[in-house]
């Protein structure tokens, strides 16, 4: 996210359903004004401001209202929250390109491109509601429109997360047999991939839709709980060191649509080495990092280590309670636990149905 982009996410904060502002704008909306203004007060802003009046009062949503009604912009400081200019003419450098038509709408995205501030405009003859920032402009949809695209999106999210719990299962089960596959892997990654695009998606509607969202948030929350630590064993499992991670994480992130589908590209990511479509039949070993977090009160800097000393879930499977045992931080009932609890999953994964 660029500076511009992180600008207008905060500014779209400011704006949604349930606060202050966006009950003044709503009030501007139901007279049938229509408004110029300016988040932010800065000497690059004031240097653009002439005629009208120099204020400094409070905001509130009734004042906003009674200034608006005057021709001009109003420019309103948003870290103190007081309104400092009403019914000024702003005049931005006019060299600065727009591809807007009327003369509200023009000043406010020059505005917003010389200042680097959020400008908005309200317009009287359309009834509708612009965001500018930098390069910017973003339309802001009734929030009736923006809660049907949010649910439409909650529930793609819902059947990308039974999905996923499908073919995770599947992959738990392979591994605790020794047959898991590079495909396995790469489609696990891809389905949690897909969730975390989708969440974010969501996460901007939720943002915008303020207080009118809180239900739907609940529901996300409810449905991603816990997922970026699983998506983060996954990695641990087959991408050995941290920097690894993190790298495969920036360039899962930025693959395109088209290479999200292809699972070879996701292998390659991860670094498994694909170079034949053939090479993802290929079986693989985890380190064991995710079974090990199904231990019970086994600490990270425990399962780090154990990690470090065996290099598959097949041998740690393999060791006894005595090897763990050497193992600085397990002691004898430790041991036990763990070897009882590999045991256990092996034994769960005999029994289970693989799905597909
Ligand atoms: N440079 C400016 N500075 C401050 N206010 C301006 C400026 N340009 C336009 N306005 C405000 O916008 C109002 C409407 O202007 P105009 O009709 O040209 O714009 P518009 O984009 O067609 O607006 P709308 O969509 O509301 O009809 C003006 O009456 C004035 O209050």
């Amino acid at each position: 996210m660029n500076s511009d982009q992180a600008t207008l996410r905060s500014a779209l904060q400011l704006i949604a359903p349930g606060t202050a502002l966006r009950e003044g704008l709503d009030r501007i909306q139901h007279s049938h004004t229509g408004a110029l203004i300016v988040l932010g007060f800065t000497p690059e802003v004031e240097a653009l401001c002439s005629g009208g009046f120099e204020l400094d009062v409070e905001f509130t949503p009734a004042r906003l209202r009674e200034l608006c009604k005057m021709d001009g912009a109003v420019v309103l400081d948003t870290d103190n929250w007081r309104i400092r200019r009403a019914n000024v003419q702003l005049l931005p450098d006019p060299s600065i390109p727009t591809d807007e038509s009327g003369m509200r709408h023009r000043t406010a995205q020059r505005t917003a491109r010389q200042t680097g501030l959020p400008v908005l405009s309200l317009s009287a003859s359309m009834r509708l509601i612009s965001i500018y920032v930098g390069d910017l402009h973003h339309p802001l949809y009734e929030p009736e429109a923006l809660l049907a695209r949010a649910n439409q999106a909650v529930d793609t999210l819902d059947r990308y997360c039974q999905r996923l719990d499908e073919v995770l299962q599947t992959l738990t089960i392979l591994e605790m047999r020794d047959s898991a596959t590079v495909r396995d892997v790469a489609t696990v990654i891809q389905r949690m991939e897909m969730i975390r695009r989708i969440t974010s998606e969501i996460n901007g509607y939720l943002e915008e839709l303020g207080s009118d969202g809180r239900l739907l948030a609940l529901q996300v929350d409810d449905l991603v709980r816990g997922s970026a630590s699983e998506r983060a064993l996954v990695l641990r499992d087959y991408v050995h060191t941290s920097s690894a991670v993190a790298a495969a994480e920036s360039q899962l992130s930025e693959l395109g649509g088209d290479q999200l589908i292809d699972l070879t590209a996701i292998a390659n990511v991860l670094g498994l080495g694909v170079f034949d479509i053939a090479d993802l039949d290929r079986i693989i070993q985890p380190r064991g990092i995710r079974a090990l977090s199904l231990v019970p009160r086994l600490p990270w800097s425990v399962i780090k280590t154990i990690a470090e000393n065996w290099d598959s879930l097949s041998e740690l499977r393999a060791a006894s309670v005595e090897d763990l045992q050497k193992i600085e931080g397990i002691g004898p009932y430790r041991a036990k636990l763990i070897h009882e609890n590999l045991e256990r999953q092996h034994a769960m994964a005999a029994a289970g149905v693989v799905g597909w």
